[in-house]
């Protein structure tokens, strides 16, 4: 370990985020009533130019408005190359109620775009009494966002959580698909007659997930767009999961239930976590340093692998 210790992400679970139009005030309710531990209520590409505004005041009246039990509660503003962003911030903090946790920041290229939205927010805080601080969120979709993405983890202490765009992170690098995550048709590699896929999104995620790890940011896939494909996405989250993302978008209410089950622990995956533990437990009163648990070998990074398995479980039963 670096003598700079790895901070610790929030402690708080992020297994679905669930989207929804801020034009569509009519789902808020069933939004609010779902399993998902995030809800990201839309201002950016969800909602027409035209609908700006009065997604704006639905939301600003639904933060108040519903109850949204304990759920982390999210507004995705309009990106800083565009006339909205300004006015999303503005009559966000403003007018709703602290029940707002976080606003996340969409196609991030560096971190001087946090910056930015911080002084604006920081500054409406100040001005209007605000108790409760504003958490951020951003979106990495872009060529800029991925090539500076460690400086964007860095970028605020605000941050709380980073997520993969699929649908803008292709479109920005020239990405011959117009999918939203998963499999892609063309991406494989051909051995002895057979085709064997290959999976474009991983070294972003990786890259996501080193970033975020580093600054004790939540890292988390974004989208997958075709909710007809419920084993695609679950093969894409458990990916994301394998690679140490807590959790995955659902833009439509029936992928929360998939996320949910692929970023919670399995029973069987905390089981042999605790019993890693104990063996390992064990061993040390013994004074080794390393075990055999079902003949293979264990040691103080097994300890350090299961706590990360454990420590979710907790986080999750509450
Ligand atoms: C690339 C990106 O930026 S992704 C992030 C931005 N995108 C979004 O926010 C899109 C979010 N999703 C949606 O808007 C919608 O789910 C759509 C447009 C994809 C599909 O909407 P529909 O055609 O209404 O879906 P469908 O008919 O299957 O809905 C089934 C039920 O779920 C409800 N529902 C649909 N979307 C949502 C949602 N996001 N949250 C909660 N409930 C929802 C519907 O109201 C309907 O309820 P009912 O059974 O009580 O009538
Ligand atoms: O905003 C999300 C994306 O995939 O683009
Ligand atoms: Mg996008």
């Amino acid at each position: 370990m670096s003598f700079r210790l790895q901070p610790a992400p929030p402690a708080r679970p992020n297994r679905c985020q669930l989207f929804g139009p801020g034009s569509r005030p009519a789902i808020f309710e069933k939004m609010a009533a779902s399993a998902a531990d995030v809800i990201n209520l839309d201002l950016e590409d969800a909602v027409a130019p035209d609908d700006k505004p009065q997604a704006r005041k639905n939301i600003i009246e639904a933060i108040g408005d519903v109850d949204w039990g304990r759920k982390t509660l999210s507004v995705r503003i309009n990106g800083l190359d565009t006339p909205y962003w300004y006015r999303d911030v503005v009559d966000l903090l403003e007018n709703c109620s602290e029940r707002l946790d976080i606003i996340m920041i969409p196609k991030v290229g560096c971190a001087a775009d946090i910056y930015a939205v911080d002084a604006l927010v920081t500054a409406i805080e100040r001005a209007t009494g605000r108790s409760k601080p504003i958490g951020f969120e951003v979106i990495i979709e872009t060529a800029a966002g991925i090539a500076h993405v460690e400086e964007i983890a860095a970028g605020s202490p605000r941050l709380q959580a980073m997520s993969l765009g699929a649908a803008d992170f292709a479109a920005s690098m020239g990405m011959a698909t117009t999918g939203i995550g998963g499999t892609q048709e063309n991406y494989y590699m051909w051995h002895e007659g057979a085709k064997h896929w290959s999976d474009p999104w991983h070294w972003a995620q990786a890259a996501i997930v080193a970033a975020c790890r580093t600054h004790g940011v939540l890292p988390v896939d974004g989208p997958f767009g075709d909710f007809s494909d419920d084993e695609g996405f679950r093969a894409q989250a458990l990916r994301s999961a394998t690679l140490g993302m807590v959790g995955k978008w659902a833009i439509h209410p029936k992928q929360v239930a998939l996320a949910n089950e692929v970023f919670t622990p399995s029973e069987a995956a905390v089981t042999e976590a605790r019993e890693i533990l104990a063996a390992m437990k064990d061993a040390q009163a013994r004074g080794e340093g390393a075990a055999v648990y079902k003949g293979r070998l264990v040691d103080i990074a097994s300890v350090r692998q299961a706590e990360v398995i454990v420590k979710q479980a907790e986080l999750i039963e509450g």
